[in-house]
């Protein structure tokens, strides 16, 4: 039965109503009730021809240059809106909250039983019946299941009890996009990510509704009951394969993205490889911390083949042993590190950090840099952070999400231009030398350098061309 809820506000001033008339009441006045009737009414059935019209002429430009990812992601983005626009509130709330839940929780089992590698495996439709067979389900089970991802449009129903694979159904057959899944649901019944998800309302109401910060008591704690942080939990043989599944999952994170050695990013050549001092055989080009199993720096050797000197790639010990022999280039060295030690590797070239800063708050980003000014050759080293710079407006739904979830996780954040500056330059006293930026939600890379004695400070203004986009 609805229970009637009288707001404070309401009741403090419901013994003052008789001297006022109602024809006083003003702006000031409390709102009325929202129309329970809005309920059966579009979310935004206005903005209806205007994305039809965009979705024409953007469907025409992305059809006529598949190539062109900019023009696809355009036509997506208006293509979500229409959605939103033409669904009433009821079928959001039911989307979100039954459909996208369900379907996530059947998707996970899926990548764990091996049903969508089967289904997956050629274009071929399969009875339920023939995928429970290879799969250990129990079929009349495993019918509903795959009746739900049909209706959710992730396979697709060819008859009663038959179905086609997607080609988003046969990609999470792959490792690397599919742990995503069993890393959310987590291991056993831990909860995983999912768990940390949960919590977070009732984590920020016990925080007073402030930003978290507290890298000792975050939601990942609170959520697990364990005095330990997010990275220590994953590397907890309790909650094991949590680890290994994360580090997978940061490998498919950059999938398809740009990168920062692509051309038209960041001056690889000219900033890191002229002025490279291959004098010394020891000299280390690139230090990749916080570089997860690897795949940034196999993407550097991979655009520059011949470029010399040491590529070091550190992390902690349980991640670099996660590197299977042969699955790196052999020019690329493993070396377990913990960044809030001294640096080992002094004098590089470039330190490179990608989406490391961001999973710490700004208290505990200090030391890591530290360590790594410490470490730099005044006038040579770089620091290279790879990381979003959040806009002021406009940002791009795949930032904002990360933003809540390193609040939710780490007590962490995505950071804007502003915090940037005041992070590096005006508390770890470097000098951002330029910020290179690629598009609306990817990474852009900060270039730093120690300051120089006549360095007065800066806006953080960079080199890049492309700069006014961010
Ligand atoms: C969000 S991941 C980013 C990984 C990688 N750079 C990438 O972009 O895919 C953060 C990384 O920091 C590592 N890390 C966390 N604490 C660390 C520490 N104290 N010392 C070294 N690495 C650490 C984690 O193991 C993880 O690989």
């Amino acid at each position: 039965m609805p229970v009637s809820v009288q707001s404070p506000t309401r009741a403090r001033n419901a013994g003052h109503r008789t001297k006022r008339s109602i024809s006083s009441v003003s702006a000031s006045a409390e709102p009325k009730p929202i129309d329970p009737s809005i309920i059966h009414q579009p979310n935004d059935l206005s903005s209806v021809p205007s994305l039809l019209s965009a979705i024409l002429t953007q469907g025409i430009a992305a059809v006529s240059s598949p190539s062109d990812d900019a023009s696809r992601l355009a036509l997506l983005s208006s293509a979500r809106a229409l959605v939103l626009a033409l669904e009433k509130p009821r079928e959001t709330m039911i989307r979100q909250c039954w459909a996208d839940t369900t379907c996530f929780s059947a998707l996970s089992i899926g990548v764990d039983t091996g049903v969508w590698a089967y289904l997956g495996r050629d274009d071929r439709p399969k009875t339920v019946r023939e995928i429970a067979k290879h799969t250990g389900f129990e079929e009349a089970y495993l019918g509903r299941l795959l009746k739900h991802i049909a209706a959710m449009g992730h396979i697709v129903e060819v008859a009663k009890d038959e179905y086609r694979p997607t080609n988003f159904c046969k990609a999470l057959s792959i490792d690397r996009l599919g742990v995503a899944y069993p890393l959310f649901t987590g291991p056993g019944n831990t909860g995983g990510v999912f768990r940390c998800i949960a919590s977070f309302p009732s984590y920020l109401k016990s925080t007073n509704l402030t930003t978290p910060t507290s890298i000792t008591e975050s939601n990942t704690q609170f959520a697990f009951d364990t005095p330990k942080n997010f990275f220590e939990l994953c590397h907890d043989p309790a909650y094991a394969p949590m680890g290994a599944q994360f580090n997978t999952h940061m490998g498919a994170y950059a999938f398809g993205r740009p990168t920062w050695v692509d051309e038209d990013f960041y001056p690889v050549e000219e900033h890191l490889l002229e002025g490279f001092d291959a004098k010394d055989e020891k000299a280390a080009l690139l230090v990749d911390i916080g570089g997860s199993i690897g795949h940034d720096l196999q993407k550097f050797r991979d655009a520059f083949p011949e470029a010399k000197g040491r590529l070091v790639l550190q992390d902690l010990e349980p991640v670099v042993s996660q590197v299977k022999e042969g699955e790196l280039d052999g020019s690329i060295e493993r070396m377990a590190y913990d960044f809030l030690t001294e640096q080992p590797v002094k004098g590089a070239r470039a330190y490179y950090m990608h989406s490391v800063l961001h999973d710490w708050p700004d208290k505990g980003c200090l030391p890591i840099l530290e360590n790594v000014k410490a470490a730099m050759k005044p006038g040579y080293s770089r620091l290279l952070v790879n990381e979003n710079v959040i806009p002021d407006v406009g940002a791009n739904w795949e930032s904002t999400s990360l933003d809540v979830m390193m609040s939710c996780l780490v007590s962490a954040k995505e950071r804007t231009k502003e915090q940037w500056v005041q992070l590096l330059e005006r508390d770890a006293g470097l000098k951002i030398t330029g910020i290179y930026p690629v598009g609306n939600g990817v990474e852009s890379i900060i270039e730093c350098e120690l300051p120089t004695e006549e360095y007065e400070g800066s806006t953080g203004e960079g080199e890049s061309s492309t700069e006014e986009s961010l």
